[in-house]
């Protein structure tokens, strides 16, 4: 396995949501990072996502410009996977797809080096079933970031069924050293957060559209009766209608009917209303 001490550089799959995200707070820990997508435009659009965030750092006199600077020049995004050959880490955080994380992986496992740990931000599948995609099984955890990745202090460490320790042990070290505080979660569907979380969004939908009460007061009745800082539905927009309807829908099929995805969510998904990314989900953003 390639030692904490022996990691400079970490390759980042994926330069969306939570991808960016990662590749920013990686880079601000001083790794240099190679942050990949499937399109040249994708990758721009998280670049300059991590940009913009470091601006506002900026002007809050979180950073200096200087400091922004550096951790700018230690990102080069790519669309070529053979870039990401000398990483010391890769974290993948491409579209929750299991047909999709094993390709990315089957490819991980060709391009890195042999003793490289590679890590996925999954939030609902299987690190087992993703880690039998390589023939390093042992070497392959779930890093499972928060969104907003930045802001965010919590990051799930998930251990898939030939994980070993050290490697667990290393993942908590890297989060750490990104600036995070973690947790174990055993390989089972949801981990310990979205097995909770995304329930709760779903039946804030299902309330909706059962015409309980209006979105705005389901997400108000949530914030001030339970002191979430937001309602599911608002929740639901920020992280993405297709990311929740996803993670739903792997808790339906391995948990059963308590998990069955609202009508609702999988409308708006189909016409393509996905929440802050595409401008519109429950709320609008334009
Ligand atoms: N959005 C959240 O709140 C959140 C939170 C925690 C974990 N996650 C997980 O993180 C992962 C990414 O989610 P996201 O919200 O960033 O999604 P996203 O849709 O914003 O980004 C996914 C990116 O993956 C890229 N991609 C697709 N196929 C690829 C491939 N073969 N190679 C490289 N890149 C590819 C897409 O082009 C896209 O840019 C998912 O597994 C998701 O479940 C999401």
């Amino acid at each position: 396995m390639r030692e904490f001490d022996c990691i400079d550089s970490i390759g980042v799959v994926g330069a969306g949501t939570m991808g960016n995200g990662i590749a920013q707070v990686a880079a601000t820990a001083g790794y240099d990072v190679i942050m990949h997508d499937i399109e040249q435009d994708i990758v721009d659009h998280g670049y300059e996502t991590v940009e913009d965030s470091l601006s506002r750092l900026v002007s809050k006199e979180a950073m200096t410009e200087s400091e922004a600077d550096d951790i700018r020049d230690r990102i080069t995004g790519t669309t070529e996977f053979d870039d990401l050959c000398g990483c010391d880490f890769a974290i993948e955080a491409a579209v929750e797809d299991m047909d999709i994380k094993q390709d990315i992986f089957e490819d991980l496992d060709e391009t890195v080096d042999d003793e490289v740990v590679l890590a996925t931000n999954t939030s609902t599948l299987s690190i087992t079933t993703i880690a039998s995609a390589t023939e390093r099984a042992e070497l392959v955890v779930g890093m499972h970031f928060m969104n907003p990745v930045p802001l965010m202090k919590g990051v799930e460490v998930v251990v898939g069924e030939k994980t070993t320790a050290d490697v667990v042990s290393l993942a908590h070290d890297l989060a750490e050293c990104f600036g995070k505080e973690t947790w174990t979660s055993d390989d089972k569907p949801g981990f310990v957060s979205n097995r909770i979380l995304m329930p709760w969004i779903n039946e804030g939908i299902r309330a909706y559209d059962e015409g309980v009460a209006s979105m705005q007061d389901i997400d108000r009745g949530m914030k001030l009766g339970t002191n979430v800082p937001m309602g599911p539905l608002e929740l639901a927009d920020h992280i993405g209608l297709d990311v929740c309807l996803d993670a739903t829908e792997t808790l339906y099929e391995e948990l059963g009917d308590r998990y069955k995805p609202a009508y609702l969510l999988k409308r708006k998904v189909a016409t393509g209303d996905l929440g802050k990314k595409t401008e519109a989900g429950f709320y609008r953003y334009d």
